[in-house]
C-alpha cells in the first residue's frame, strides 16, 4: 500500500496549562490514504475538531507528529505551515467562512492569489472549480446573493481548487437541506475517488455511509473503528 497522505502519529493536544487543562486529544493514531474518505465521529467535546484542525496544520500537537504528503509539520515554520494549508488543503467549515465583501470567484481563488498566482490565472481556475460544483455564472455574485446551498458549493470550490490533496470538512452539510447536503458530500467523494484524502467530521450516521471509514471519538481518545459501507454503524455504543 502506498505512503499515507495524511499521518497522526500518537498525537495529543492540551488546550490551556495547570488547573485549566483541558486534554482535547489523547494519543491519536490515524492514517488517510489518497482516494480514500475517513468519517470523524463522536459526541459533542470529543475532539473531532481538535483534531481536524491539526490535520489541517492550523493547530500544532502538545505531542506527537502530523505529517501531510510525508513531510512532517513539527519541522516547519509558521511561514512555512501556511504555504502547506494554501497549497495542500483545502477547508469546508459549516459556516462556509466566505468573505462578504468578495464575490463568489474572489473567494475561490484566494488561497491562489495569496500564493502569487496572475489574477487572470486565478479567475480562470475559480470558474472551472465554480463549474465542477454547478455554479457556473455565479462568479461575480457576493455571498449575500447566494442561497445556502450555493454558498457551500462555493466553499466546496474553494477547498477544491488548485492542486489541494487534503480536504477537511468539519460539519459542512449542516445547515443545508437533505438534497443540497447530499450534493455536497458527493463532491467531496468525487474529489477523493479521483486522488485527495479526506477527513468529514459529522454527527449524521447517513452521511458518514460516504467515507470508507468511521472513526469514533470520545473523551479525546478514539475509541474504535468501523467500515463505513456496514450500514449499522454503531454509533457511540461502543466499549471504552
Ligand atoms: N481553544 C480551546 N481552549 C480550551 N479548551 C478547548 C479549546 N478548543 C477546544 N477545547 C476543548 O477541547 C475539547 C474538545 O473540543 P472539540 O471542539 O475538538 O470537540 P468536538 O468533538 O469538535 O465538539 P463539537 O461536536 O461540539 O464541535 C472540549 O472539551 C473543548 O471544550
Amino acid at each position: 500500500m502506498s505512503q499515507p497522505y495524511l499521518v497522526l502519529d500518537d498525537v495529543s493536544r492540551i488546550h490551556g496549562s495547570g488547573d485549566l487543562a483541558v486534554p482535547a486529544l489523547i494519543g491519536a493514531n490515524l492514517t488517510v490514504q489518497r482516494g480514500e474518505l475517513v468519517a470523524v465521529m463522536g459526541p459533542s467535546g470529543s475532539g473531532k475538531s481538535t483534531l481536524l484542525n491539526l490535520a489541517g496544520a492550523l493547530d500544532r500537537p502538545s505531542s506527537g507528529r502530523v505529517l501531510i504528503d510525508a513531510v512532517d509539520l513539527s519541522a516547519l515554520s509558521a511561514r512555512q505551515l501556511a504555504g502547506i494549508r494554501r497549497r495542500k488543503v483545502g477547508f469546508v467549515f459549516q459556516d462556509f467562512n466566505l468573505v462578504p465583501s468578495l464575490t463568489a470567484a474572489e473567494n475561490v481563488f484566494l488561497p491562489l492569489e495569496l500564493d502569487g498566482l496572475p489574477l487572470s490565472d486565478c479567475r480562470l481556475q475559480a470558474d472551472q472549480a465554480l463549474a465542477e460544483v454547478d455554479l457556473d455564472g455565479v462568479g461575480d455574485r457576493f455571498p449575500d446573493e447566494l442561497s445556502g446551498g450555493e454558498r457551500q458549493r462555493v466553499a466546496i470550490a474553494r477547498a477544491l481548487i488548485g492542486e489541494r490533496s487534503l480536504v477537511l470538512a468539519d460539519e459542512p452539510t449542516g445547515a443545508l437541506d437533505t438534497h443540497t447536503g447530499d450534493l455536497v458530500l458527493r463532491l467531496l467523494r468525487d474529489r477523493c475517488d479521483t486522488g485527495a484524502a479526506g477527513l468529514l467530521v459529522t454527527h449524521d450516521a447517513r452521511l458518514a455511509a460516504w467515507a470508507d471509514r468511521v472513526v469514533f471519538l470520545r473523551d479525546g481518545r478514539v475509541v474504535d473503528t468501523a467500515v463505513a459501507s456496514d450500514s449499522d454503524l454503531p454509533l457511540f455504543q461502543v466499549t471504552p
